[in-house]
């Protein structure tokens, strides 16, 4: 962006309306300051964020895994996901029924270290295996928190074959449980 100091930069779009961008810290003698959100360029790389709420998930050890979710209309959520602390396995799973990359994940690997920021766009299902001790997500979500209209799709649904660097050692109940994914009629 022009004038920006502590820019963001796009480095992937692996699936359509999804994005995987870094910070580019301004450095000095203090330290530094980055920017983990910035409406301007989501916009012009034709990304549209409001943000709702903003989500801080903190995961004890190394080997938790989170999600997958998502939330259905009208309570779809474009979610912005930085790792403050530690690192993760990320991945995003295309669930759009219109999408031509419909039923394709894309994984991204996120730490405090790489300051990688992922985009993930309305209709796709998020997920993550925590790859350090103590790790710490900021998200930022476009949408309410509206539990009724939240979706779910297991880890291991042999309909994705989603890769994982090694199976999870922590996960919830509810999303071990989670059925085998059946497509919206
Ligand atoms: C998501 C959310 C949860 N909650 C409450 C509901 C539960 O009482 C508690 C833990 O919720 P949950 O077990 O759903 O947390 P995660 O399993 O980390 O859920 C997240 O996991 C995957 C990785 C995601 O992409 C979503 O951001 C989110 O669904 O926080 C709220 O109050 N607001 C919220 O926005």
């Amino acid at each position: 962006m022009t004038g920006a100091r502590a820019p963001l930069r796009l480095l992937d779009r692996p699936l359509p309306g999804m994005a995987v961008l870094e910070t580019l810290p301004h450095r000095d003698e203090r330290g530094s300051f980055a920017r983990c959100f910035c409406r301007e360029t989501l916009q012009a790389l034709g990304i549209g964020a409001e943000v709702a709420q903003a989500n801080l998930s903190f995961s004890e050890q190394r080997g938790t895994l989170r999600g997958l979710h998502w939330q259905e209309k009208p309570g779809a959520e474009v979610k912005i996901v930085t790792c403050l602390a530690g690192a993760l396995h990320d991945i995003v799973l295309d669930l759009r029924p219109d999408s031509p990359t419909y039923g394709r994940h894309a994984p991204v690997e996120l730490s405090a270290a790489n300051r990688r920021i992922v985009v993930v766009p309305e209709g796709c299902a998020h997920g993550f295996l925590t790859l350090a001790d103590r790790t710490l997500v900021l998200y930022l979500v476009s949408a309410a928190y509206d539990p009724a209209r939240e979706r779910g799709v297991r880890w291991d649904d042999p309909a994705f074959a989603l890769p994982w660097p090694f199976p999870p050692r922590v996960i919830s109940p509810r999303d071990a449980a989670l059925p085998d994914f059946a497509p919206a009629a």
